[in-house]
């Protein structure tokens, strides 16, 4: 049996019985039924993955993927490559916007190399896990072989089984790669049929010509590549990214091991949608944290049937809305426990 496949035999549907019996529990406490809103879904959601009905919250992390990708050299970024690498030490360094809106919430940020064209040595606080130097240029080949995609993957599930022996409650993915949003484009239009002009957008903010060549690029390079769309690890190795494998595994992982995992932006709803399109029951371990100015992610969020939690027109990637959203996750958990009930408060009902 292949790694992914004794992953998917390990995901198992969330526990429904938990959900009624969850919001029971959020009726009795002092307020009208159902006027916490969301955060009376995410305490539902949260009992019925974890299987506990009032899960342990303290140990929350993100996990942010690095790659590069080498459709850049195409000039779809407003950034060069090197920027990735250059990044990644801004994370170990606490001093990117994720490490900032991690802390506001209380959340561990792990930094991951999975695929990005520097050699760091034994650069510490990196997790060093390098599956390639970067993808190919899918405009002129496949981005990965299926190999190395599935490498990928790996790391991601490696890191979820962790997550569960070390009792993590809640984990939440990001990423870094200069490129990224060109393969994103790609897979959601392998995947959904529609065409690369209504999923592509400025990434790091393109201008008109520059957007234009980007959608001229991604056509060129799903022409060629001609991925089997009903086979999401073709469309992954052909036209994705390295991370965006890693994101696929952390989710699939995730959803094997009972963990709830809140998704990012544009470039980890690929992952998600990649690893929930292997299996219907993943998007049960789903929570979408936010809707990305990325036009295509809309598309992305109605085929995994995920409701985003904000709209606050982010587009930065590296988890920074899994962040913010993991906050209110956590909020809607901290209702079932301290909320009073209207007998323990002596309020009518
Ligand atoms: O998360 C998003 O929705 C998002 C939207 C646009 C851009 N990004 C980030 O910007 C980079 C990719 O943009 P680009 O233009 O280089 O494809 C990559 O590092 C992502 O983390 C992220
Ligand atoms: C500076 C910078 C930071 C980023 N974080 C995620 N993608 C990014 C792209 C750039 C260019």
């Amino acid at each position: 049996m292949d790694i992914i496949t004794s992953a998917l035999a390990r995901i198992t549907p969330v526990n429904q019985s938990l959900i009624a019996q969850a919001q029971l529990k959020l009726d009795n406490k002092t307020k009208p039924p159902g006027s916490l809103g969301r955060l009376e879904e995410f305490a539902r959601r949260m009992a019925a993955i974890s299987g506990v009905m009032v899960p342990d919250t303290s140990k929350k992390v993100i996990f942010t993927f690095a790659g590069d990708h080498g459709i850049v050299e195409e000039g779809i970024s407003l950034y060069p490559s090197e920027v990735t690498a250059q990044m990644v030490f801004n994370f170990l360094n606490g001093g990117a916007g994720v490490n900032v809106l991690a802390r506001h919430s209380g959340v561990e940020v792990r930094v991951v190399d999975v695929g990005v064209d520097h050699d760091f040595g034994e650069t510490p606080g990196l997790i060093h896990r390098k599956v390639a130097r970067g993808t190919r240029n899918f405009a002129q080949g496949p981005a990965m072989t299926r190999e190395e995609a599935l490498a990928a993957m790996q790391v991601g599930i490696d890191l979820a089984d962790q997550c569960k022996a070390e009792g993590v409650a809640l984990v939440g993915t990001g990423e870094m790669g200069i490129g990224n949003t060109s393969p994103s484009s790609a897979i959601i239009a392998a995947i959904s049929g529609l065409g690369v002009r209504e999923l592509t957008h400025r990434g790091t903010g393109i201008n008109n010509a520059a957007l234009e060549n980007k959608i001229r690029v991604i056509e060129q390079g799903l022409t060629l590549n001609s991925p089997d769309t009903q086979d999401p690890l073709d469309v992954l190795a052909k036209v994705g990214g390295l991370e965006i494998a890693a994101i696929a595994g952390l989710v699939l992982g995730c959803a094997a091991n009972s963990i709830p995992v809140v998704i990012d932006g544009f470039i980890s709803t690929a992952g998600a949608l990649i690893a929930s399109e292997l299996h219907p029951n993943v998007r049960d371990y789903i929570f979408a944290a936010h809707r990305s100015v990325e036009i295509g992610h809309r598309v992305m969020l109605e085929r995994i049937g995920a409701a985003p939690i904000l709209d606050l027109d982010l587009r930065l990637g590296e988890g920074t809305g899994a962040a913010l959203a993991m906050g209110l996750i956590e909020a809607g958990v901290k209702v079932m426990k301290e909320m009073a009930t209207f007998d323990e408060a002596g309020v009518s009902h």
